[in-house]
């Protein structure tokens, strides 16, 4: 029997408390982790059980509104003293993926518009279920203005995952890929395996196969000889914090495929929701770079690769100057350099 093709998705929330796809189980087990308390969002997002810059965002606002659901108090001013403390807890997790602060300050606007705690509670949580919505929406925009640039590409590369399950659905690098397969444009996917926690071989290899979409996984030392010997025709990523003038970060790794891009002249695309646009900074030199534990990278599953004690420096992502940088895909429309005036034009 030919298994049934679907666009997998990692988030789902029930009435009550948010259901995720543990990413970290993939691809061995598909299973599924229940959120209840405030420690079980901050600990799905630090270990990674959820990734992915907007899952990321969408988790922690359903985090922040379920736990202010059951916080008891009739004072609107305690409340947003607690508001604020959970806040800063959930937005310690991880420094780097904007769409966290993004989606908790926007739950922060909503709560100083509210007269009442029990008005705050409501509006938090409608506010959560739309950010939800929304970025649906805008990452299937994002597959559909993709879907245009690559019009004359097929074999296409990208590292990480930065796809359906990292964000609500779609994706935003994968999402031309699934958009593709519904309108019988098949692309030919190479994905970076990208060490160390190997989001490429564990996720998008898996997330591709389910969707129907044919990928091919390298190792990411492979990059350099698959675009001159596979004829890549572009390279697409994700992102997890685009500066004004369009220096990007993303996944570690992600800066040398640019460069390897410029050398072979192929073009380089990020994909990025606006949710991901950070205007408060001018360059790339201004996002905090998230380093992680030495195990990620001295460890593979149960086996030690590397002898005990040695230093390790494990930064998990990197910038991509802007002028490496081909095309900015997002979901109203493609951004061209001078990316500053581009950006400035579509985000202001
Ligand atoms: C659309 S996901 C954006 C971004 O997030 C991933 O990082 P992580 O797996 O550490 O959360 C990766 O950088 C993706 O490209």
């Amino acid at each position: 029997m030919t298994p049934q093709l679907t666009i997998p998705t990692s988030l789902e929330w029930h009435e009550d408390h948010l259901v995720i796809l543990d990413q970290q189980k993939l691809p061995g087990a598909v299973e599924y982790v229940h959120l209840y308390t405030i420690k079980d969002y901050y600990d799905a997002i630090i270990t990674l059980k959820v990734r992915g810059a907007p899952a990321i965002g969408i988790t922690a606002a359903y985090g922040l509104a379920q736990a202010a659901g059951e916080y008891e108090t009739e004072s609107l001013e305690e409340f947003k003293t607690w508001f604020e403390k959970e806040k800063q807890y959930l937005l310690s997790s991880r420094p780097t993926a904007v769409n966290l602060s993004w989606a908790l300050e926007r739950l922060e606007r909503e709560l100083d518009q509210a007269g009442t705690v029990n008005e705050a509670k409501t509006d938090l949580l409608h506010t959560a279920i739309q950010i939800h919505a929304e970025d649906e929406d805008m990452c299937r925009r994002i597959g559909e203005n993709g879907l245009e640039l690559l019009h004359d590409a097929q074999r296409v590369m990208t590292i990480c995952n930065a796809g359906s399950i990292a964000t609500s659905k779609y994706g935003t690098a994968l999402a031309p890929f699934h958009i593709g397969r519904e309108k019988d444009r098949n692309f030919q996917v190479f994905a970076c395996e990208t060490r160390p926690v190997l989001q490429g071989a564990r996720l998008t290899a898996w997330e591709l196969q389910q969707s129907g979409v044919d990928v091919t996984l390298i190792t990411d030392n492979m990059a350099a000889h698959t675009m001159k010997t596979k004829g890549i025709e572009a390279v697409i990523v994700g992102a997890d914090r685009v500066a004004a003038n369009g220096d990007t970060a993303n996944k570690i790794g992600t800066s040398s495929l640019a460069i390897l891009c410029k050398h072979f002249g192929i073009p380089f695309y990020v994909a990025a929701p606006s949710s991901t646009f950070d205007l408060t900074i001018d360059s790339g030199d201004d996002i905090e770079i998230e380093e992680r534990s030495s195990t990620e990278v001295t460890t593979l599953g149960q086996s030690v690769i590397a002898p005990e004690g040695v230093p390790v420096f494990n930064p998990a992502f990197d910038v991509t100057p802007h002028d490496l940088i081909s095309a900015i895909i997002t979901e109203n429309g493609i951004l061209y350099p001078d990316f500053k005036q581009s950006i400035a034009d579509t985000l202001n």
